[in-house]
C-alpha cells in the first residue's frame, strides 16, 4: 500500500500484521508506518478491528488465549513481537488510556506516581517534581495543586481522564494509545482533552481510536480508515477527509454506511 508520510520519523512500523481470535481473522495483512510526534487516528465502522490493532501496539492481546498474530511490529526498528520481549518494559514505552477513566481509589498524588514507584523511585523530591510535571502536561495542575491528597475518585469524569493521562505520561512513554478517550465525557471535557492531545504530541506519539469522525478530523495529523480488519486507506487527515482515494473511505466519511 502506498503511504504518504511527511518528514516525521517513524515511531512504529507494521509489516503484514494479521491477527486471529481462534478461527476468526480480525486483522488482515496490515502494513503501516506511524509517524513520531504526530496524532494518528484509527477510524472505521464498529467491529472493523480498531481496538484490536491498538492493543497490538503494547501486546495487550497476549492476555487473550485464542489470539494468534503473524507479521511484525517494530518500535524504533526493534520487533516487539520477538520471543522474550519484556512486556513490562514495552508497556513503559507504550502507555494506554481507555474509554472510561480508571483512576485508582488513591490520592491524586499516588495515582500520578504509581508507575514511578513500581519502577522503584522513592526520592520524594523526584516524585514531587514528576507529579507537577505530569499534571501540568495533562492540563490538570491548576485545578488540583492544592488538593493532591484528595481521593482521585472525587474528581469529575473529565478531570479523572486527565489524571489517567497524567499517570500514563509520568513514566515518560514514547507512545500513548488512546482508545476512545472522550466517548464517556461531556462536550466541554471532550474539548479539553482534544486540546490536550494536540499539546502532548510535542513529547509523545499519539494513536487515537475514535468513533467520532469530527474528532479525528479536528485533532489528528494522519488517519487510517479500517474496514473488516484491513486498513483501506491511510494518509494525511486533511487529504483523507477531503479527497479520499478509495470508494469505501468516501462512503464511510460521507455517512453512506457504518
Ligand atoms: N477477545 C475477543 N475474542 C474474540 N473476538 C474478538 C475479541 N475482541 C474482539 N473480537 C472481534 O474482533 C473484531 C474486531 O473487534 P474490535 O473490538 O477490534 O473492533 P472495533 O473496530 O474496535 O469495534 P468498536 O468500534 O465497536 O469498538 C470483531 O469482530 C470482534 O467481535
Amino acid at each position: 500500500m502506498a503511504i504518504t508520510i511527511d518528514d516525521a520519523d517513524t515511531a512504529l512500523e507494521l509489516d503484514n500484521l494479521s491477527l486471529w481470535y481462534g478461527e476468526k481473522q480480525a486483522l488482515n495483512e496490515i502494513s503501516l508506518r506511524v509517524p513520531a510526534h504526530r496524532i494518528t487516528a484509527l477510524i472505521g465502522p464498529s467491529g472493523c478491528g480498531k481496538s484490536t490493532l491498538l492493543r497490538c501496539f503494547n501486546r495487550m492481546n497476549d492476555a487473550i488465549e485464542s489470539c494468534r498474530i503473524s507479521g511484525d511490529i517494530r518500535l524504533q526498528q526493534h520487533s516487539i513481537q520477538a520471543a522474550g520481549q519484556d512486556l513490562c518494559a514495552l508497556r513503559r514505552r507504550v502507555g494506554m488510556v481507555f474509554q472510561r477513566p480508571n483512576p485508582f481509589a488513591k490520592s491524586i498524588y499516588d495515582n500520578v506516581v504509581y508507575g514511578l514507584r513500581l519502577q522503584g523511585v522513592r526520592d520524594r523530591r523526584v516524585l514531587d517534581e514528576a507529579v507537577e510535571r505530569a499534571l501540568r502536561a495533562a492540563a490538570l495542575w491548576a485545578e488540583v495543586k492544592d488538593n493532591l491528597w484528595q481521593n482521585a475518585l472525587t474528581l469529575s469524569s473529565g478531570q479523572q481522564q486527565r489524571l489517567v493521562i497524567a499517570r500514563a505520561i509520568a513514566i515518560e512513554p514514547e507512545i500513548l494509545l488512546l482508545d476512545e478517550p472522550t466517548s464517556a465525557l461531556d462536550p466541554i471535557s471532550t474539548l479539553v482533552i482534544e486540546e490536550l492531545m494536540t499539546t502532548l504530541k510535542q513529547h509523545f506519539t499519539l494513536i487515537l481510536v475514535t468513533h467520532n469522525m469530527q474528532q479525528a478530523a479536528r485533532v489528528s495529523d494522519y488517519t487510517a480508515f479500517m474496514h473488516q480488519g484491513s486498513v483501506v486507506e491511510f494518509g494525511l487527515t486533511d487529504t483523507l477527509f477531503t479527497t479520499p482515494r478509495q470508494r469505501r473511505t468516501e462512503d464511510y466519511i460521507t455517512g453512506r454506511y457504518g
